[in-house]
């Protein structure tokens, strides 16, 4: 093995351990889980003794496995920085690949020679298993996993699993998903992945919130007015239409990354970051979303496909001329709603959620917006029309977080105008070059489970969007169609007008 070079790191190695990445051959693996282990093995937070097993039907054996990672990682950077090749070495020597097939016995028995065969070598047994593959293989793998025993932890050797998204397509199904995990693995097993988690400032928010004398008192109904929560994409479906048109934008981003962000903001503070706290909180946030019921869906939810546009200065196609997409599709690409958080906190406060493909410009925030303080000084003055403040956590891109509030305009008469205080994470903070998934992955083998997604989080998400879900099938939601490169249907506007709001733009800019 190649000696590991000296790099300076802010955490200490993650304990050894053997990654299993199932679907080795496939494109996470690819385009995000081998340079996000370039990054870490960069920044040297892997142990000596870590190593990493490929399993796929793709034939291959460990020289040409790494010859295909190498390309792979030539061809898509280590994500922002030139390849260092003593890194690459030092990561690629530790590289194994095992083929075979997902639903055959025989293939667990050769991964569970392979991992005899490194203990034997390192002494050290845990291993945690990587799920890079379609969700119909989730359970399956899990429980041949389990029939092979290589689930079982000795004393002092841990078996973890990580499951990718989407986790079910509605709550029966996630509940199913859940039960047959649980069948085979105890729940501290198990990393159910969400790659938002992932982002920096959306961790930020606990900071911003618990860290700080000045926000928590004003974080709730008597002081915020709404909150909006937008994912705005500019990407259209591009190749995944075949899994897209059967999923749409509702399962595949609200259940998971959007009630994240929601948690994140609304949830009580946890009595410590140890990651049962934080999961509880968040779960008992998820579970107050009010369950719409099936009318309420009609003037609560707006829907949306994209028509032919462009966006960025280039054409895009109708969604229903994409390829994989039925042309008679009703599968939405956008998706507003509005939704009511019954607890103390929240009381009568909307939470107003948007994301969608092909809109305008790509945009992840959360703005709070406040109360307006009382005009009784300005009410006579047209020029002092008091706006809202708003506060807004930029989770990308750009992050940062806002703080929109009044000043007097220089000059003899009184006039207010809106300006902007603005942190930017770039000008305090160098940030090391990130996929999104070094910190989960680093976390998962450090044993540390904060950011990912318990049984009950994913459940309580699912338990929220199935009443949606039931009116979308009950034909009771339209979808409308919205131009590429806009900012989705008008109707979407319509949801917050009735409610005397409008959506903060999504195309305006951050002044520097
Ligand atoms: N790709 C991405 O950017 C992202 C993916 N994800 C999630 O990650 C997971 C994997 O996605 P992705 O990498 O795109 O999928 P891929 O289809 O690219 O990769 C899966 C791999 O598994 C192999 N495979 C399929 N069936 C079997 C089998 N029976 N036995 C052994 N190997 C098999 C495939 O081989 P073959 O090609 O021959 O079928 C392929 O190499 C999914 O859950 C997805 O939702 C999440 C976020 C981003
Ligand atoms: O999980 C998913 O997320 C991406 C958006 O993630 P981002 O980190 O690029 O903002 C989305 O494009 C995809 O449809 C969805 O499956």
């Amino acid at each position: 093995m190649v000696e590991a070079p000296v790099i300076q790191a802010d955490a200490p190695p993650a304990p050894p351990c053997a990654l299993v990445i199932f679907g080795a051959s496939g494109d996470l693996t690819k385009r995000l889980l081998m340079p996000s282990l370039y990054n870490l093995a960069h920044e040297g937070v892997l142990d000596a003794n870590f190593t990493i097993i490929g399993v796929d039907r793709v034939e291959h054996d460990d020289a040409s496995f790494r010859e295909h990672l190498t390309d792979a990682v030539e061809e898509f950077g280590a994500k922002s920085h030139p390849l260092d090749r003593e890194v690459w070495q030092w990561l690629i020597s530790r590289i194994g690949y095992v083929t075979g097939d997902f639903d055959s016995p025989e293939t667990y028995e050769r991964l569970k020679t392979r991992l005899a065969d490194r203990q034997g070598e390192t002494g050290d047994a845990n291993a945690v298993f990587y799920m890079a593959v379609t969700p119909r293989f989730f359970a399956p793998i899990a429980e041949h996993l389990g029939a092979a025993d290589l689930l079982t932890e000795g004393e002092n050797a841990f078996r973890r699993f990580v499951v990718e998204k989407p986790f079910g397509t509605d709550l029966a199904s996630a509940k199913a998903l859940n039960a047959r995990l649980l069948a085979v693995a105890d729940e501290n097993q198990i990393y159910r992945m969400d790659h938002f988690l992932g982002k920096e400032t959306v961790q930020n928010v606990m900071a911003l919130r618990f860290g700080n004398g000045m926000f928590e008192p004003i974080w709730s109904r008597g002081y915020v007015d709404h909150v909006q929560i937008t994912a705005a994409e500019t990407v259209g479906v591009e190749q995944r239409g075949r899994f897209y048109d059967a999923t749409g934008a509702l399962r595949d981003m609200v259940p998971n990354h959007i009630f994240q962000l929601l948690a994140m903001v609304a949830m009580e503070p946890p009595n410590s970051f140890d990651a049962d706290a934080v999961r509880t909180e968040k779960s008992k946030v998820i579970q107050a979303i009010r369950q719409m019921r099936l009318g309420e869906a009609a003037t609560h939810v707006v829907r949306g496909q994209y028509r032919a546009g462009e966006v960025l200065g280039k054409p895009v196609a109708d969604y229903r001329e994409e390829p994989d997409v039925s042309p008679e599709s009703h599968t939405e690409t956008f998706i507003a709603m509005k939704c009511l958080i019954d607890n103390w906190r929240w009381n009568g406060v909307p939470f107003y959620i948007r994301t969608g493909k092909a809109l305008a410009t790509r945009r992840t925030e959360i703005a709070i917006h406040f109360k307006k303080a009382p005009g009784v000084l300005f009410r006579n003055d047209p020029d002092c029309e008091l706006a809202p403040n708003v506060l807004v956590i930029h989770v990308q891109p750009d992050e940062g977080i806002s703080l929109r509030f009044a000043a007097k305009v220089p000059g003899r008469k009184v006039r207010l105008s809106e300006v902007d205080m603005d942190f930017r994470y770039a000008d305090y903070f160098q940030s090391a070059p990130s996929t999104g998934y070094e910190t989960l992955i680093y976390d998962c083998l450090s044993g540390d489970p904060t950011l990912f997604q318990r049984a009950d989080n994913i459940e309580a998400g699912w338990a929220a969007v199935d009443p949606i879900l039931k009116a979308v099938e009950a034909g009771m939601v339209d979808v409308h169609g919205y131009a590429a490169g806009s900012s989705g249907p008008t109707m979407a506007d319509v949801l917050l007008a009735q409610d005397g709001f409008q959506w903060l733009p999504l195309e305006r800019d951050r002044p520097r």
